[in-house]
């Protein structure tokens, strides 16, 4: 077992994660005192029967005086009235509590997630946090909504019967009190059991959604590989692997109901046995031991759904703990306390300075050694260099989805980590390689970069960026579902939707990732056009894979093993015949191999 798992193994032995709960229940302070109210006015009344029975039995009955026993009937018919309605209106509150919680519990854990730093989505499965928001979400909900009702009003009941038992009868009392703690102790410890093994299943559960997750999403890929049999024996040994484990948590728990029912109802038989001999021996009335009778069997039957619920407020328990583990989850980058503000306008100077990094997930292995470079206001530069020479790390660092372990990056002249982090990001417009179609129309797509941009401002980006005309050939045009439940669009067609949100976006600095797919001659020229379109007047970074580029930036930066290795013009770097003239003629292929030819 890792020490996370002992920890939370530990962790999980009491109910006390349910406290987390506690600040989102206290946002609703006065509907969960309507709900208290309810039940204990629903126990109460039930409470109040027996007595209502006992006199009925040693009174109306023994002297057969009919008037008296109706006038306990329509009392009784009150009592039923007021349990019912109380019933009733508890049921409403607790269930809608339960709701709103949980409603607002999925809603925070989203937020918070969905701000973390990629150094979480490095190490977390995204399938495994959605499992979490889905299925944990529900155990919780049913653990507020009906489990802690259930559970509360069984508490009030088990002790009111108590009391009432001891009024009735002190001696007979102290006979099944004495037989509590045999019941009661062997009850608590199974529950932890219980609770310990229900987070297992829950966990496996949790590890088979991710991998179903991630299996689906991909299953162009698993299928090209003839990979289906692969992925289904994987899935069929989480999902047996989750059964596995839910099936010992019901085992035991089927042990736990069995074991309190047994020792609960074997007391109370002994109990009345010793009463029954009472009532023969003229000790005691037949009223009493028949309230006495119906107080235990309360109180036994109380403990006993007690003893049911208690199992699944412990599962809720172990759902409320790994949410709350996610809310607990500090990002490792965030908006400084108090942030510097940045020029406005923002020229769009981007510095590097010794920059060092390696990625929390991989610390032992640098990816950048020491990086410095300066971009100035309004420049284009390229950067080339082998696989896996750090060039997408430098975007996700001018991004600050990490910061750099040593050394700085400044935007005009400020290091990022001093400015606000969405002022920083609305400041980056970002094409990158894979883009992201998500679903729902054109329209929304475009407006990813600015919500609520106009039908106008969207069009015309859609035409800057060369994608208006294949926009205006489909169906609905710019309300076309697009996405998972749409239709799917042409590698071109992608990257032109994503020159258009970045055109939209207008930001002074531009980070372009340029497709190594190749496209067809004219999706080419027309991602190109929209290309030249968008880099106009902005700073402009780009991860060159394209002769064209290279040959339109203003200066090249070779990067290789995390450094600034060369640097300047394409024929200057042709004719330095280094790096770059070697990656050139590889990378650039018959272009390159026309230019150099020219070149010479
Ligand atoms: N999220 C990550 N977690 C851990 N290591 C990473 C991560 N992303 C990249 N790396 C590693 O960092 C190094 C630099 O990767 P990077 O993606 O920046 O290279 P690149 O120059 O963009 O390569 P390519 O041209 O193939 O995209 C590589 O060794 C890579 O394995």
């Amino acid at each position: 077992m890792s020490e996370n798992q002992e920890q939370k193994a530990k962790s999980s032995r009491s109910l006390k994660p349910l406290a987390r709960l506690n600040p989102y229940l206290m946002r609703y302070r006065r509907m969960a005192l309507a709900a208290l109210l309810f039940l204990a006015l629903a126990a109460v009344t039930t409470l109040a029967l027996p007595l209502a029975v006992r006199r009925m039995i040693d009174h109306g009955m023994a002297s057969a005086d009919a008037g008296f026993i109706n006038k306990y009937f329509a009392m009784l018919i009150v009592l039923a009235a007021i349990m019912a309605i109380s019933s009733a209106l508890r049921y409403y509150y607790v269930i809608t509590i339960g709701e709103r919680i949980v409603s607002d519990i999925r809603r925070e854990v989203f937020d918070h997630v969905s701000r973390l730093s990629p150094a979480f989505f490095d190490v977390n499965q995204s399938g495994e946090i959605v499992s979490r928001l889905t299925a944990d979400a529900t155990q919780i909900k049913s653990a507020v909504g009906a489990s802690a009702s259930v559970a509360l009003r069984n508490i009030i009941m088990c002790f009111g019967a108590m009391g009432m038992m001891i009024y009735t009868s002190p001696k007979l009392s102290v006979m099944v009190l004495a037989a509590i703690p045999v019941i009661v102790f062997p009850l608590i410890g199974f529950g932890r059991s219980v609770r310990r093994r229900s987070r297992a299943a829950q966990d496996k559960l949790a590890e088979a959604a991710a991998f179903a997750g991630e299996s689906i999403g991909a299953a162009r890929t698993v299928q090209a590989f003839n990979g289906e049999p692969a992925a289904s024996a994987r899935y069929g040994a989480a999902v047996e692997q989750a059964f596995d484990a839910a099936r010992v948590a019901t085992r035991a728990r089927a042990i736990l109901t069995g074991v309190a029912i047994t020792l609960v109802f074997g007391s109370i038989v002994g109990v009345l046995w010793y009463g029954a001999q009472s009532v023969l021996a003229g000790t005691l009335s037949a009223g009493t031991l028949g309230q006495f009778l119906l107080y235990s069997v309360i109180a036994a039957s109380s403990l006993g759904q007690l003893s049911e619920v208690w199992g699944e407020l412990m599962q809720a328990g172990g759902a409320a703990e790994r949410l709350t583990e996610l809310l607990a989850e500090i990002s490792a980058v965030r908006s400084p306390d108090h942030p510097k503000p940045l020029p406005a306008p923002v020229r769009g100077e981007v510095w590097f300075e010794g920059v060092e990094f390696a990625y929390p997930s991989r610390l032992e292995r640098t990816a950048l050694k020491g990086l410095s470079f300066a971009v100035d206001a309004g420049e284009t530069v390229a950067i080339v260099g082998p696989s896996g020479a750090g060039k997408s790390t430098i975007f996700s660092l001018i991004l600050r989805f990490y910061d750099p372990t040593s050394g700085r990056i400044c935007l005009d002249g400020t290091d990022l980590r001093d400015v606000a982090l969405e002022g920083l990001r609305e400041q980056i417009a970002i094409v990158p390689q894979d883009v992201t179609i998500f679903s729902g129309t054109i329209h929304d797509n475009i407006a990813f970069s600015r919500p609520g941009a106009s039908r106008e401002a969207v069009i015309s980006a859609a035409r800057a960026a060369q994608a208006a005309e294949f926009i205006d050939r489909l169906e609905h045009g710019y309300d076309t579902q697009v996405g998972e439940r749409g239709i799917t669009l042409s590698g071109g067609q992608r990257q032109r939707v994503a020159i258009a949100r970045a055109i939209l976006k207008d930001a002074p600095v531009l980070l372009l990732d340029e497709a190594t797919s190749a496209l067809d001659a004219e999706s080419e020229t027309l991602v190109q056009k929209a290309l030249d379109e968008l880099m106009k007047s902005r700073t402009t970074i780009v991860i060159a894979h394209r002769l064209a580029t290279v040959l339109k930036a203003d200066r090249i930066l070779v990067v290789d093993d995390g450094k600034v290795v060369e640097q300047g013009t394409h024929q200057s770097l042709i004719q330095q015949g280094g790096i770059y003239a070697r990656l050139a003629r590889l990378q650039f292929q018959t272009g390159a191999q026309d230019f150099l030819a020219e070149a010479k």
